[in-house]
């Protein structure tokens, strides 16, 4: 039989992504609600306790009121929005992680999905400090450059519709130095220090990527390029999406640009070390809509089913 898979907020940017990836598989049978009842408590209530598995694709407050609307024991929720990353009762929607990650998402019915600048960050960082090669108290700064589709409907419609010349070029933004992914990148790597995260939203739909400069000096004693790029590609050996490139010299980068597109639609996350003398800059770029959102949640469901964590991605 089926799995019964309901996506509350299928109308939003995320749940429609995921309706994408699910209407090919013949082992779904998607519940949809009816669009003029898609804010109704009552039905919403019903279709999250008819389904196996349910994507909350909601603002942080819709998502915490779905998660309590459910009753049915069985019923696996998979949330996309912020509500409930660092809370220990929830699984960290990240299999690649650490080892014993996907044991966690098989056997939690809540499921916490990473947000997207986080996904990129938790990625590079994670396992630097498990090898001791960042120390966990260390001040980082890092970058994301990311398109609009992240900012949700509201964001893609205020820059399709076009007319505002402020929006065509670059936007730096969560200038509150308190973006709301910083919480879910220190519980997930360790840091013990805030990382100053500076995010720039561009006049392009989708594609994302965060770039971390390192000084050697401040890494464990005798890291070189060579060993922070074995200690990424030691982590994710054998893994399916976290692609770990070439060792790179920026001299060698393609007339110098570094491409932020050039995951999109997949689910990767392709990892990049470009160092120089003794400074580095790691980058991971992702689809924000893929392994940045609605990819990872579908991804998560797989091994949460036990079934081809790649199905349908
Ligand atoms: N876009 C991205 O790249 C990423 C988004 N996320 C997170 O995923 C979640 C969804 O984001 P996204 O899809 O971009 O957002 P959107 O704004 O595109 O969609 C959210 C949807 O939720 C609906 N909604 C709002 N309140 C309720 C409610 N009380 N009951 C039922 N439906 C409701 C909205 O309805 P209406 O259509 O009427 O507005 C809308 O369709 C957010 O928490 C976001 O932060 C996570 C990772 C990446
Ligand atoms: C361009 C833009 O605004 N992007 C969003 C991130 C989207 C995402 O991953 O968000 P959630 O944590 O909400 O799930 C932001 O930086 O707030």
């Amino acid at each position: 039989m089926a799995y019964q898979v309901y996506v509350d907020g299928q109308e939003g940017t995320t749940g429609l992504r995921i309706h994408e990836y699910l209407a090919k598989r013949s082992d779904v049978e998607l519940l949809r609600i009816d669009p003029d009842k898609r804010k109704d408590p009552a039905e919403r209530a019903r279709l999250l306790n008819a389904a196996d598995v349910a994507f909350l694709c909601l603002p942080d407050q819709a998502s915490r009121e779905a998660a309590a609307m459910v009753t049915n024991p069985n019923t696996c929720l998979i949330d996309a929005s912020t509500a409930h990353r660092i809370d220990p009762a929830w699984a960290f929607g990240l299999p690649e992680l650490a080892r014993g990650q996907r044991d966690k998402l098989r056997q939690s019915k809540r499921i916490a999905n990473p947000g997207c600048h986080a996904s990129a960050f938790i990625l590079l960082v994670r396992p630097l400090v498990d090898a001791g090669i960042v120390p966990a108290a260390l001040p980082l700064s890092a970058t994301s450059i990311t398109g609009y589709s992240g900012g949700g409907k509201k964001m893609i419609e205020q820059y399709q519709a076009g007319g505002d010349d402020k929006l065509l070029s670059p936007r730096p933004y969560g200038l509150t130095l308190a973006h709301k992914h910083i919480p879910e990148m220190m519980s997930h790597t360790g840091l013990t220090t805030k990382p100053v995260f500076l995010p720039i939203v561009g006049n392009f739909y989708k594609g994302l990527a965060v770039s971390l400069p390192l000084h050697f000096e401040q890494l464990a004693p005798g890291t070189d390029a060579a060993r922070l790029h074995a200690a990424l590609a030691a982590h994710y050996e054998g893994e399916r999406f976290v692609k770990v490139m070439p060792l790179r010299d920026p001299a060698t980068l393609e007339a110098g640009f570094f491409d932020v597109q050039a995951t999109n639609d997949t689910n990767n996350v392709e990892l990049f070390v470009f160092a120089h003398d003794t400074q580095a800059v790691l980058i991971a770029r992702l689809d924000n809509l893929g392994k940045g959102a609605s990819g990872a949640a579908v991804q998560c469901m797989n091994v949460h089913l036990g079934v081809d964590e790649g199905l349908g991605l």
